[in-house]
């Protein structure tokens, strides 16, 4: 069955962050416990396929008896493989059209817009929320588009015409603001992934999400 899609807090997971699989399984289990409300496998570098296919499997795995969607980044065979619940893809991946006419009309489909040429490009039609960022200087992506500054992704928030999340060096001193610009949620990697008690920032995090709503 189609899950709920609740962009509140998004969990994107850095396997080198994480420590491996098993780290990301970690992660994601305490991230969900505590109010993370959707999760992406991300990998630059560090996965070979089979591995992608193994740590997206354990992710269905641990989420298939919650209410929280696993999407995949990128890599639509192995989103297909694992039964994901969703595709996240961005400006050099495969096109929208062709990731729709793949994984078919009930997976979730995510797009990254870095500035407003892109978002006059989205077809909305096709996909169920944009990853928009980064708003802040990252260290988590490697060749980041220029940071939009929350001024900079208000502008893009009042053109969108579908739910998005904010991506890029947020954490819990700069969310409020953020939120504030209207998005449905935060994506976060380093704010979670790597962070000594995940439980105990996943619940900081989600306190300050409903605080600045
Ligand atoms: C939620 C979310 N938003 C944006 C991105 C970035 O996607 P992309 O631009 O394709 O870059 P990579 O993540 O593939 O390096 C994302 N992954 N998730
Ligand atoms: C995966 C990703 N995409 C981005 C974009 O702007 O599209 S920024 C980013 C990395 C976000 O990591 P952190 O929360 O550690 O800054
Ligand atoms: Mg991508």
């Amino acid at each position: 069955m189609k899950k709920q899609l609740d962009l509140s807090l998004y969990l994107v997971l850095d396997p080198v962050l994480c420590g491996g699989i098993e780290g990301m399984v970690r992660t994601t289990d305490l991230a969900v416990k505590n109010g993370v409300t959707a999760v992406q496998l991300r990998s630059e570098h560090s996965l070979n396929r089979k591995q992608w296919y193994e740590a997206g499997l354990a992710l269905k795995q641990l989420l298939s008896s919650t209410s929280v969607p696993l999407f995949i980044n990128d890599q639509v065979d192995v989103a297909l493989a694992v039964d994901a619940d969703g595709v996240h893809v961005g400006q050099s991946d495969l096109p929208v059209d062709v990731v729709r006419r793949l994984i078919g009309a009930d997976k979730f489909l995510g797009l990254s817009v870095s500035n407003l040429a892109e978002l006059n490009n989205v077809p909305w039609n096709l996909v169920d929320y944009l990853g928009i960022g980064p708003v802040f200087p990252t260290t988590s992506k490697t060749n980041a588009a220029p940071a939009l500054g929350v001024a900079g992704l208000q502008t893009l928030v009042a053109q969108k015409c579908c739910p998005a999340v904010a991506i890029g060096g947020i954490n819990s001193s700069n969310l409020a603001p953020v939120v504030q610009t209207g998005v449905e949620g935060v994506a976060v990697v380093s704010a979670i992934c790597g962070q000594v008690d995940i439980a105990q920032v996943t619940k900081q995090l989600m306190t300050q999400i409903s605080g600045a709503k």
